[in-house]
């Protein structure tokens, strides 16, 4: 099966999907970015949920009902017995916080991802979260984490497919891709290396393919012209079922993002403008698009 006939994504063209990430933080608006993608009209959007759902975190929100509570109290007049009692009451509130959370935690992501959903107008959203260690922005612990995709898996919005970092600890990496898979969500297996291109990814390619992953990604860094070319043949010379998504990061893998599905790699990523980069070397669509005339 193609990548396009899996994500459901027809084409009369020969091109790859173009994907755009959606790396919008906490305190940006939607609508920019919405208008943005109706005008260049890509294939898929991919939201990297790192750059916004730390704010959501069990203790961002636990400070923030904190700071409230003793906001108000400090534009009280009270005595420092009433202070006492009421900072007391604040510590018992947090127990209850506490006990409440896995819900609060469920509506919020619910409600975060419905934002997503609501403001792109339609596009098909591939669901990514990656932590500092895997070269992302998030912060969340690996339980974290696994727990917040799982429960956007479970918000009953649509994703096109669930992006699952190959390095993640192998039972969470599991428990991600069995709930992907109960509601039908494909999973995009990724492996990167923001440092080097590791001469094994002919190996690494087989070993991911032998999990139950539907895609397989490889994102790596080239050092010089040949790791870039070994990251073209290796994507060539696969015979794993699944489809494969392949580049080569930084300036000298720029080419790969627009030759890579001649070799084979059925999905190329790329922005909406420049500040808007998810990885070092994506180009904009208007460059791509360029690129390939
Ligand atoms: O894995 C990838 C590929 C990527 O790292 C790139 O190099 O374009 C960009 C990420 O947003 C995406 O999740």
């Amino acid at each position: 099966m193609t990548l396009r006939e899996l994500l459901n994504i027809p084409s009369s063209t020969n091109k790859p999907i173009i994907a755009v990430p959606l790396t919008l933080g906490p305190t940006d608006k939607f609508s920019p970015f919405a208008q943005k993608l109706q005008q260049q009209n890509p294939d898929i959007v991919e939201w990297r949920a790192d750059y916004i759902a730390d704010d959501f975190s069990q203790a961002v929100m636990w400070q923030q009902v904190k700071t409230g509570a003793q906001n108000e109290l400090a534009q009280k007049e009270v005595s420092a017995m009433t202070e006492a009692k009421m900072l007391s009451e604040i510590d018992n509130a947090k127990q209850e916080f506490m006990a409440n959370w896995p819900q609060m935690n469920a509506q919020i992501i619910k409600e975060l991802t419905g934002t997503v959903f609501n403001s792109i107008g339609g596009f098909p959203v591939i669901l990514t979260y990656r932590t500092v260690e895997q070269g992302g922005k998030g912060e969340m612990s690996a339980v974290e984490y696994a727990t917040f995709v799982i429960s956007a898996l479970h918000s009953g919005y649509p994703f096109a497919a669930v992006d699952v970092e190959y390095t993640l600890d192998e039972p969470l990496r599991k428990s991600i891709m069995e709930a992907a898979h109960q509601v039908n969500v494909p999973v995009i297996l990724s492996y990167h290396d923001f440092n080097s291109t590791p001469k094994i990814l002919n190996k690494m390619i087989i070993d991911m393919s032998e999990t139950a992953a539907d895609i397989i990604k490889l994102a790596v860094m080239p050092k010089d012209e040949a790791d870039v070319q070994y990251l073209l043949d290796v994507t060539h010379d696969s015979e794993v079922p699944q489809p494969l998504i392949t580049m080569s990061m930084g300036e000298l893998g720029k080419r790969t993002r627009v030759e890579g599905y001649q070799y084979g790699s059925e999905l190329t990523f790329a922005t909406l403008n420049d500040s808007s980069k998810s990885a070092p070397g994506q180009l904009t669509i208007n460059e791509l698009l360029q690129a390939w005339q």
